[in-house]
């Protein structure tokens, strides 16, 4: 079988808290004991989140998420504010990766099903258009292909 190019890994919040150069993985952003060359003031979220983006088509990024209990909502299924926080950090991470820094200005989400705990679910995003700084994102959360969360969301690119 022949294998194809490695995929690139994508993003990281562009890194504004400390000189240090922009990281490509969320998590070493933070300093803390696995990380002591991170940065202390760097988002407590990103870390939480530990997402690794890769580049999914060409206008699109992917990434997996480990659904712990941790996150827990009603029993045995995840919150619905952590489902969000994925879906807007996988829209975010779609403009960084192309190198657009942009805030959500409006988010619909689109709740299909629970999402089960102890899952690795698939997490994409995708740029559907861009008119005048204002950018239309959609992005999924899925389980063996299985869609359990959708939304969509506009984003403004900062100033
Ligand atoms: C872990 C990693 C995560 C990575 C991704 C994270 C992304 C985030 O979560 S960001 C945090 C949450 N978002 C925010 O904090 C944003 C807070 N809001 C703001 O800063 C502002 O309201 C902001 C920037 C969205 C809009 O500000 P501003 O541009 O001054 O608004 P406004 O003057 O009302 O609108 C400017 C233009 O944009 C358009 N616009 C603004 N919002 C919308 C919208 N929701 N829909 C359509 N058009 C809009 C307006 O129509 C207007 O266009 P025009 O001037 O042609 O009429």
């Amino acid at each position: 079988m022949l294998a194809g190019p490695a995929p690139r890994i994508v993003g990281g919040v562009p890194n504004r808290c400390c000189s240090r150069p922009r990281r490509p993985v969320y998590g070493h952003m933070l300093k803390n004991t696995n990380n002591p060359e991170g940065c202390e003031q760097a988002d407590f979220v990103s870390a939480l989140l530990a997402l690794v983006f890769t580049l999914d088509g060409p206008d699109g990024v992917r990434s997996s998420f480990e659904t712990s209990a941790r996150f827990q909502g009603y029993e045995g299924t995840l919150h619905g504010g952590m489902i969000s926080a994925l879906l807007d950090a996988a829209m975010g991470e779609c403009l960084f990766s192309k190198g657009i820094l942009a805030v959500t200005a409006e988010m619909t989400v689109r709740f299909l099903r629970p999402v089960p705990l102890d899952r690795t679910v698939d997490l994409r995003a995708v740029l559907v258009s861009a008119r005048h700084g204002l950018f239309l994102l959609s992005a999924g959360l899925s389980l063996d292909d299985r869609p359990l969360a959708r939304a969509t969301g506009k984003f403004r690119r900062r100033a």
